[in-house]
């Protein structure tokens, strides 16, 4: 699969500019971000590239702030360099080390995550799945069934696992996300993760302890309904990929129609990861 990169530049840089962009190129398909001095790149593939769309979602930005892109034509073969040559390992408190399959081990956290990312998104740069982790550190996962929706890189269902979670089935609707989940899953020595590619027509008919979805509001709000049926009474849900403001409130009322109780919230930088039961 080939993917266009658009460099995005934002003047002055501020991180809640570069946020908003992101979040809005989300929502039309843009999978994968990275940040660079001055802005930062977006990854979205050539098939799913609509300029019309674009132009269409940056419109109310353009009124807000000054920024501009350029667009770039990346084939696949170039890709793996892309993240070789930018990946960091992070910790996420003093828990949870995530690294690349080609950075050092560091024993002194009791948790490692060992990704290769490639074009999925989900290394725990990212606000909203490092916030994911902290949940996940925070619950009982012990024998849980668990279902990872919007899973990137697996990076939350292979922590999920590392907590003593039972069967954990793992979505992605993106090929590449769902190639990546198995291939981490590997890397990690896991064999109760069962990856999937596809999107909520995949969910099986199956009742699940603890459900986690980070993806965008949009997404969320499309397929509540869904988690809603196959989580269990007394069931746990977590959702991040989307704003305190004003998305959360649109996102804790539809959950309300669907007998899911908003319990607690995290922020980081205005994202948000928020924790449901029914
Ligand atoms: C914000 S990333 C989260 C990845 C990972 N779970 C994490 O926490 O870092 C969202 C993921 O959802 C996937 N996704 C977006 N829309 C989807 C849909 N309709 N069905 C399934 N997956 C979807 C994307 O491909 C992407 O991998």
């Amino acid at each position: 699969m080939n993917y266009y990169e658009l460099l995005f530049t934002t003047i002055p840089a501020e991180e809640y500019q570069q946020d908003l962009l992101i979040n809005a190129l989300g929502e039309i398909g843009f999978d994968t971000f990275e940040e660079v001095d001055f802005g930062f790149k977006a990854y979205i593939p050539t098939d799913d590239f609509d300029q019309e769309k674009l132009d269409k979602q940056l419109a109310m930005y353009k009124d807000m702030f000054s920024f501009s892109y350029e667009i770039t034509l990346i084939p696949e073969k170039n890709w793996n360099e892309v993240w070789e040559s930018n990946f960091e390992p992070i910790t996420i408190g003093d828990k949870i080390f995530v690294r690349a399959t080609f950075h050092q081990p560091r024993p002194e956290f009791p948790y490692e995550i060992v990704i290769d990312p490639k074009m999925a998104f989900g290394t725990g740069h990212h606000q909203t799945t490092s916030m994911m982790l902290e949940w996940i550190l925070e619950t009982d996962f012990a024998g849980k069934k668990v279902l990872d929706m919007g899973c990137g890189t697996g990076i939350l269902a292979i922590m999920a696992a590392k907590l003593g979670a039972g069967k954990i089935t793992a979505i992605d609707y993106d090929p590449v996300c769902y190639d990546s989940t198995v291939e981490n899953t590997k890397f990690n020595g896991l064999n109760n993760i069962i990856a999937l590619c596809g999107s909520k027509e995949v969910i099986p008919d199956e009742q699940f302890d603890i459900v986690l979805a980070n993806i965008n509001r949009n997404i969320l709000l499309d397929q509540m309904e869904r988690y809603a049926e196959v989580l269990k009474e007394g069931g746990e849900i977590y959702f991040s990929g989307f704003y305190e403001t004003p998305d959360l409130d649109i996102i804790k009322a539809e959950a309300g129609k669907h007998g899911l109780k908003y319990i607690n919230h995290k922020t980081n930088k205005d994202w948000v990861a928020a924790k449901f039961v029914n």
